[in-house]
């Protein structure tokens, strides 16, 4: 059966199996996939070395050929394409990498110039080009150098600026921050949202650091030995994980409960009933505790936090409940019925 393809998704994969065949055996690298991805939104593909992210991701560009299923990139299907058919493609479609892969020999203005050079514009409309885009990205009075006079941040915006080099409505981030410190990575960061805001191109995101899910996308899928064990917004799938490997991901950048040694020195210090209550934008969850009072139930905070995520609050406060064990009880039950609630053991 095919899903009929939803109207503002811009790339739709359906039942797409790819399977490498190698001497030891076949390896089946994406296995069944069937996801779609909005027009205008930044998509991010998670998991873990080995997931298949990066063979999911070739197979956009025609990178890797599909070896079962259907793939329809921008209203057109890649599957059936000729080799020079999918290379006048991959004009729209730009990519980047992790470790940059700009010609050492070629000037930053020539590096941004090569893809349209290919693609036969004049050198006119070519130099017109490059000097728009190197100012995009910040790197215009660095035109005239070489990538190894450049920083490994400044090397990745020549890498953007040379993938959008011929206006690309999709780009694809394999890894391109995973060289970087985490200073540089923001900046990149900071850039790919620039490209996707202002420029309304797509963007695929391909990574193993849920930090830059946080930081960047609007969804996410999370692949597993060639599958989408889930996806979502980056809010549902940070709140609430539906996957054992999403709860993995997730408990590695939110430590909303205490474990471990955390967990023993509280439960010492605090005799009393510890619960970890969610916090987010409309859980009145002070309301609650400061009613606590007058039902003879007083309360200490001891473990937690709330942050940001997709501009929103969102956290989670590990509380000490101590009194009438009646009273604790109908506490913990206001606070039921306004956030989620979990008794820590
Ligand atoms: N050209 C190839 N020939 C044979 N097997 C391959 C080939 N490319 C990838 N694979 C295998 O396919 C599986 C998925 O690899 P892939 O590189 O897509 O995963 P990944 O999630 O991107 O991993 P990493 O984060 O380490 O890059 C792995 O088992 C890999 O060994």
């Amino acid at each position: 059966m095919t899903a009929r393809a939803d109207r503002s998704s811009i790339i739709e994969f359906r039942d797409v199996s790819k399977v490498f065949t190698g001497r030891s055996g076949d390896v089946t690298a994406v296995d069944h996939v069937d996801l779609s991805v909005n027009a205008g939104e930044i998509f991010a593909v998670i998991g873990y070395s080995g997931a298949g992210k990066s063979t999911l991701v070739r197979l956009i560009n025609g990178l890797e050929r599909v070896t079962s299923g259907e793939l329809v990139v921008d209203g057109q299907d890649v599957v059936q394409m000729s080799e020079s058919q999918l290379e006048r493609k991959r004009r729209d479609i730009g990519m980047i990498f992790q470790q940059f892969n700009l010609f050492g020999s070629r000037t930053i203005a020539g590096n941004v110039a090569f893809p349209l050079k290919v693609a036969g514009w004049s050198k006119e409309r070519r130099d017109a080009r490059v000097a728009e885009l190197l100012d995009f990205v910040g790197l215009l009075d660095r035109a005239h150098s070489y990538p190894d006079q450049l920083s490994g941040g400044q090397k990745q915006r020549v890498g953007i600026a040379r993938a959008l080099a011929a206006g690309p409505k999709i780009l694809l981030a394999d890894e391109s921050t995973s060289a970087l410190d985490p200073e540089t990575t923001q900046d990149v960061l900071r850039l790919l949202r620039k490209v996707n805001r202002e420029l309304g191109v797509t963007v695929v995101v391909i990574t193993h650091e849920l930090e830059i899910v946080r930081a960047i996308a609007d969804r996410v899928a999370i692949l597993e030995s060639g599958h989408v064990a889930e996806i979502g917004t980056v809010f549902e799938v940070f709140t609430n994980p539906q996957s054992e490997v999403g709860r993995k991901f997730v408990s590695t950048v939110i430590h909303d409960k205490p474990i471990g040694d955390d967990l023993a020195r509280i439960r010492q210090a605090h005799p009393g009933r510890i619960v970890t209550a969610t916090v987010h934008d409309g859980s009145r969850l002070g309301t609650v505790l400061a009613g606590a009072g007058a039902q003879g139930v007083s309360f200490e905070i001891v473990y937690g936090g709330i942050g940001t995520l997709q501009a929103r609050s969102f956290g989670s406060l590990t509380l000490e409940l101590s009194g009438p064990e009646a009273a604790v009880d109908q506490v913990v039950a206001q606070l039921r019925g306004v956030t989620e609630v979990e008794e820590v053991a």
